[in-house]
C-alpha cells in the first residue's frame, strides 16, 4: 500500500485541473485528439508510478484482443501485460476520480455522454509493441474516448516506445509521443488508428476508455 497525503492534494488543485481540462476539450473539438505533457497532477503520477512498479507480477496479465468470451491472447497483435484499475486501493481511487473530474468536464464542454469508465495500467517489456489498431469500431458505438498517461522519468527519443498516433487509415507517418511521465494523451477511439512501438526499457502507462451507454432494454452493458 502506497502511503499517500490527503486525498484533496492528490488531483492537483481544481482550478489547474480546470485548466488543463479546457485545453483538452479545445484539442479535441479542434483535432480530435490531444497531447498534453506534464498534464498529470504530479503527486498523483509518482503515486501511480509507485503502485505500479510494486504490483506483484502474478497481477499483470500478458493482454489479450476482445471482452469476456470474446477475449482472446494474441500476441501477434500486442504483447505487453496489464492489471485493471478498480477503486479498491487509494491511489486507484484517486485516478478513477482525477479522471471522473475529466469526465464530466469534456460531458459539459463537449456533449459526449461519457458513461462509464474503464482503465488498467501496462507494462511493456524491453521489445514490448501494440500494432496499429482501433479502440473502438464504427457503429459499435462503445468506446468513445481513449486516453493513456505515461510514467517513465527522464525518457529520451533513442529509447524507442512511442505512441503513434495515425490521422486516419491512408496516414503512414502520423504522429509521434515520447511516452514521457505525466503527458497525456486523448483522442477520440473511433478515428485514429494508433501502435506503440518497441522500446530499449520497461515502459510503463495506464491506458482508458470512456464509453457511451450502449444498454439496450434488454441487455445490460457493464464496463468490464
Ligand atoms: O500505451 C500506449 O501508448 C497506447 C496503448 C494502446 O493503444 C491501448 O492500450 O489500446
Ligand atoms: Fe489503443
Amino acid at each position: 500500500m502506497v502511503a499517500l497525503r490527503q486525498r484533496p492534494s492528490m488531483g492537483g488543485d481544481s482550478t489547474g485541473d480546470e485548466t488543463l481540462f479546457g485545453l483538452i476539450a479545445q484539442d479535441i473539438e479542434k483535432q480530435g485528439y490531444s497531447i498534453r505533457p506534464g498534464a498529470l497532477p504530479e503527486e498523483l503520477a509518482n503515486a501511480l508510478l509507485l503502485y505500479q512498479q510494486n504490483l506483484e507480477t502474478e497481477k499483470f496479465k500478458r493482454a489479450g484482443i476482445g471482452r469476456g468470451d470474446d477475449y482472446l491472447e494474441n500476441k501477434f497483435v500486442r504483447t505487453d501485460e496489464i492489471c485493471w484499475i478498480t477503486g479498491e486501493t487509494e491511489v486507484g481511487k484517486a485516478w478513477l476520480d482525477w479522471s471522473s473530474g475529466l469526465q464530466s468536464f469534456l460531458n459539459r464542454r463537449l456533449f459526449l455522454g461519457l458513461f462509464s469508465f474503464e482503465s488498467h495500467f501496462a507494462h511493456y517489456g524491453p521489445g514490448d509493441y501494440y500494432k496499429r489498431h482501433y479502440d473502438a469500431f464504427k457503429g459499435e458505438a462503445n468506446r468513445v474516448l481513449s486516453i493513456v498517461v505515461y510514467f517513465n522519468t527522464g525518457w529520451t527519443h533513442e529509447e524507442g516506445g512511442a505512441l503513434v498516433l495515425y490521422k486516419d487509415d491512408a496516414d503512414k507517418e502520423g504522429v509521434k509521443v515520447v511516452p514521457l511521465m505525466g503527458t497525456l494523451v486523448t483522442f477520440l477511439s473511433e478515428e485514429f488508428p494508433h501502435e506503440v512501438l518497441p522500446a530499449t526499457r520497461d515502459r510503463y502507462s495506464i491506458a482508458g476508455w470512456f464509453r457511451v451507454n450502449t444498454s439496450a432494454t434488454d441487455k445490460v452493458d457493464p464496463p468490464l
